[in-house]
């Protein structure tokens, strides 16, 4: 077999355009409000009444009119008397009179003729009479009609994630189901004969695979179902038939392995048999410098690094907006922020430079081990440094970039 041992290599935000500019989104699907979370709005979410819907105490307390407290003071107490006495969920039939009172509690409609409440802690009650020190403003202590939302107001725009606060606002609307970007059903391929599956013991010269089960929490952590191939061997026939089997079975595929220039590496080959066009087959990064992403009629062929670290980030920066994409979310990159390096980082950085690791709110640090080949810093790491190519010598107390890893959510700009 042939395979071009030059590539020319894309800068990583060329590489994330080059996908993401690609990605159409799958289609919509309507679920039930309690099945929406996680997925991503297909339509934007309107106010279908005010909210609150009527004025309500927000405490405890006795709803008057506030006129009526006028010349309260300490040194003057006002009087009032109560007529009647709601809960929650209850409409007074009261309409108050002058120096009356409704005894109401939290989230209670305010009755016909009060316009203030006054709370519990704020009277001296005295059977059915209660005194006050204090005159009261027209609206105080209210909670008014249409104060946190009005009815035609755009509340989240589509393409957000659903999250729990967002299921808050599906529910007050009344919405007993949602109309959701369609996820994408994802193939998983682990290619190698080295690869072991998870319960076999160790033999000499195998390891077992562990990008595969990654991935799948990878995707599991994105909501989006996925099925798992095998090839029976490192074999180019075996290794194309599957893949065309997982591609009439799949939305998308994602193999780890076989991407790079060795005699085995059969996924540039398969590209070609598969007539599909090459987005790109090296991105000028560490690691993962050998991901490639195909397109083969509609559908996507991520080649993730067969080394763990490579695999692991490969999936982060590449796939993981394109599935958001195709969700219609219209946030799709992993939030970053800068932190204050806690070790140097001596190595030189010819191309950029993703290195796993740990961060706490302020500072941050390589997680551990930092080859393409590592498996203990992916476990260690909840987020990544980013080092520009063409650096070196990152010294503790510079300020990085980091990438967070973990968030269900994207943001919107792709900022490295
Ligand atoms: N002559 C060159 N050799 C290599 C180059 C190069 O440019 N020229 N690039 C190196 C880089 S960088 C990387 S990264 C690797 C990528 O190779 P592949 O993506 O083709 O992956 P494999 O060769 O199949 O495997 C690499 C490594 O990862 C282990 N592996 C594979 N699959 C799994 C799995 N599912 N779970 C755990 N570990 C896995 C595999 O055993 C190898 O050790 O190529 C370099 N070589
Ligand atoms: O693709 Mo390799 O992981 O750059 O080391």
């Amino acid at each position: 077999m042939k395979v071009e041992k030059t590539r020319t290599p894309v800068t990583v935000a060329e590489a994330v355009f080059r996908v993401t500019d690609r990605v159409c989104r799958t289609g919509t699907e309507r679920v039930p409000l309690h099945a929406s979370y996680g997925r991503i709005l297909a339509e934007p979410l309107t106010a279908t009444h005010d909210v609150p819907h009527f004025t309500r105490s927000p405490y405890d307390g006795y709803a008057i009119a506030s006129a009526d407290s006028a010349g309260a003071s300490g040194s003057s107490r006002v009087s009032f008397t109560v007529v009647d006495h709601i809960g929650a969920g209850e409409v007074s039939q009261a309409v108050i009179s002058r120096h009356e009172a409704v005894r109401l509690m939290t989230g209670a409609a305010l009755p016909a003729g009060a316009d203030a409440v006054v709370m519990f802690e704020q009277a001296v009650s005295e059977g059915q009479t209660f005194t006050i020190r204090k005159a009261f403003a027209p609206q105080e202590n209210l909670s008014l009609q249409g104060e946190d939302m009005l009815a035609g107001e755009m509340v989240i725009p589509a393409g957000r994630f659903i999250h729990p606060g967002v299921i808050a606002l599906l529910a007050t609307f009344g919405y007993a189901e949602v109309e959701t970007g369609r996820r994408p059903v994802v193939g998983i391929l682990s290619t190698g004969t080295e690869l072991l599956a998870v319960n076999s013991p160790l033999v000499p010269g195998k390891i077992r695979n562990s990008n595969g089960p990654m991935i799948a929490a990878q995707l599991a952590r994105m909501g989006i179902p996925y099925r798992m191939y095998d090839t029976e061997a490192d074999q180019l026939e075996d290794c194309l038939l599957t893949v065309r089997r997982a591609m009439a079975e799949t939305d998308c595929l994602i193999t780890t392995g076989g991407v790079s220039v060795g005699d085995y590496d059969y996924l540039p080959e398969i590209y070609k048999r598969l007539g599909a066009e090459v987005l790109f087959n090296k991105v000028a990064m560490r690691p993962g410098s050998v991901t490639t992403v195909a397109v083969a009629g509609d559908t996507f062929l991520f080649g993730l690094s067969g080394n763990p670290s490579a695999c692991f980030t490969g999936f982060e920066l590449f796939v993981r907006p394109a599935l958001l994409k195709m969700m219609g979310a219209d946030h799709l990159y992993l939030p970053r922020t800068t932190a204050v390096l806690a070790e140097d980082f001596a190595k030189a950085n010819p191309f950029t430079r993703f290195i796993r690791a740990v961060y706490d709110g302020t500072t941050v640090r390589p997680a551990g081990f930092n080859k393409s080949g590592a498996v203990s810093s992916i476990a260690r790491g909840n987020s990544l440094i980013v080092l520009p190519g063409g650096t070196r010598g990152y010294a503790s107390g510079d300020t990085v970039d980091v990438l967070l890893l973990g968030t269900e959510e994207g943001t919107d700009e792709w900022g490295l």
